[in-house]
């Protein structure tokens, strides 16, 4: 099971916007692919998404270089490896790269490969992708955060605030995760139009709003539970992704939709204060990475209630979750695979997570590829939690519905617990 050759393509994601796809052919001529998603509102920290030209003019820039590094150095490198060593050749996607970002060769190069790899050698062993990853040991179907209403850099600044999701807490399998936050989407569909706010949608599928305040989105999310028939606290409860990083100047954060700024100790208290008003299960990177006070402070307060998730704040970078967790800095670790750059590394991310008794929660990005390896990646792992945006886009609908078909092919040894994960960081 040796790899012959690796080449790659230009694709485009689901904003439009150019990506990589990668295809390995083994020796006995099996085949696997990986496509690249590419994030908007990245973290300062993330391994380097290698574009063409000069990135400030235009974000969208073709990536013929990163596919030339494929091409001219990766599939040299790697050929005759064996494919079902993963480590190995992430390993030496590492070395050969040589930066600590990826910056030379691309994250996007190497992660086409490094999914490709793994893709190719679970085809090769004739298994399905989390069974390949998860060494037979994944069988737990995750607890979705589902996103309703999207802001912040995926629609334009329409709200300031990213993501207001739901988690349905009191769903009892998978399948109902979807269909309870289907309804509550529909519901809050039905709520903006009523309301005159409904303007289309935005980059992962949420409604994209025309709110007056960042405050209009809670009343209209609780108003769409109502109207779907669900008790806000119980059934559902609300998740943000506050994706605070954007919304800080290195000295004060700015709500510009409501004209106020705040010192980090003033958005902590804000921060605190929408957790005890609104039924708050989760929140995403409400801090700047670079805040670590503030993190600190609210994760001691609110952690044992609330799952605080660092995103921008760990990039799914080792080094980073290390001290996240030496320090309490959170208690739970958004991983994306981009971020880091290989498979390999992001599943060490989530086992380190997972040691130190917090909750990986498996993400899409905002810029999505057909590609369902994340469905995989989430199973495999046991992480327990999957993000994936909203549905009613198919980039997004192929992870979740791929988790439908896991479920099926697992049978039996298929396990969901929900909402009980939580037990693991509230005690
Ligand atoms: O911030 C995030 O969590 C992601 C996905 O919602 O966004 P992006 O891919 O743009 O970084
Ligand atoms: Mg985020």
């Amino acid at each position: 099971m040796n790899i012959q050759s690796i080449d790659a393509f230009q694709i485009y994601d689901s904003r439009g916007f150019p990506t990589v796809e990668v295809e390995v052919t083994l020796e006995n001529g099996v085949t696997g692919s990986g496509l690249v998603p590419s994030g908007a509102s990245t973290g300062q920290f993330e391994a380097l998404e290698l574009r063409d030209g000069d990135k400030s003019v235009f974000r969208g820039k073709s990536v013929f270089k990163a596919i030339a590094n494929i091409r001219g150095e990766i599939a040299p490198a790697l050929q005759g490896m064996a494919v079902t060593d993963l480590k190995a050749i992430d390993g030496k996607l590492v070395e050969l790269d040589g930066t600590e970002n990826k910056s030379r060769l691309g994250a996007n190069a190497t992660l086409g490969v490094s999914m490709a790899c793994a893709r190719a050698a679970a085809n090769a062993r004739g298994v399905p992708l989390y069974e390949y990853l998860g060494k037979g040991q994944g069988t737990l179907l995750p607890l979705n955060e589902i996103q309703i209403l999207g802001g912040g850099a995926h629609a334009d600044w329409a709200i300031d605030i990213q993501d207001f999701l739901i988690i349905a807490m009191g769903a009892k399998t998978y399948e109902e995760t979807l269909e309870m936050t289907f309804n509550i989407y529909h519901a809050a569909g039905e709520v903006m139009k009523g309301r005159g706010k409904s303007v289309g949608l935005a980059d992962e599928g949420g409604w994209w709003p025309a709110f007056d305040s960042n405050e209009e989105p809670f009343e209209v999310l609780l108003e769409a539970v109502r109207l779907a028939g669900y008790e806000a606290g119980k059934d559902v409860a609300i998740s943000l992704d506050i994706a605070a990083s954007d919304l800080y100047d290195g000295e004060r954060y700015h709500l510009k939709k409501d004209g106020t700024s705040f010192t980090p100790s003033e958005f902590c208290d804000l921060m605190i204060e929408w957790c005890e008003k609104y039924p708050i299960i989760s929140i995403e990177d409400p801090f700047a990475d670079t805040d670590f006070d503030s993190w600190k402070r609210f994760t001691e307060e609110v952690g044992k209630r609330v799952q605080v998730i660092g995103d921008d704040l760990f990039t799914t970078n080792i080094a980073r979750i290390e001290n996240g967790i030496d320090n309490q800095l959170a208690n739970s670790v958004l991983i994306k695979l981009n971020q880091i750059g290989t498979v390999s590394e992001t599943m060490a991310a989530i086992e380190m997570t997972q040691k130190a008794g917090w909750l990986p929660v498996v993400s899409a990005r905002s810029g999505e590829t057909e590609d369902a390896f994340i469905a995989h990646l989430a199973v495999a792992t046991n992480a327990g939690q999957l993000k994936v945006g909203s549905f009613a886009r198919s980039e997004r609908m192929v992870k979740w519905n791929e988790v439908l078909r896991i479920e099926r092919s697992l049978g039996k040894r298929a396990r969901f617990v929900g909402a009980e994960l939580y037990q693991t960081i509230f005690g």
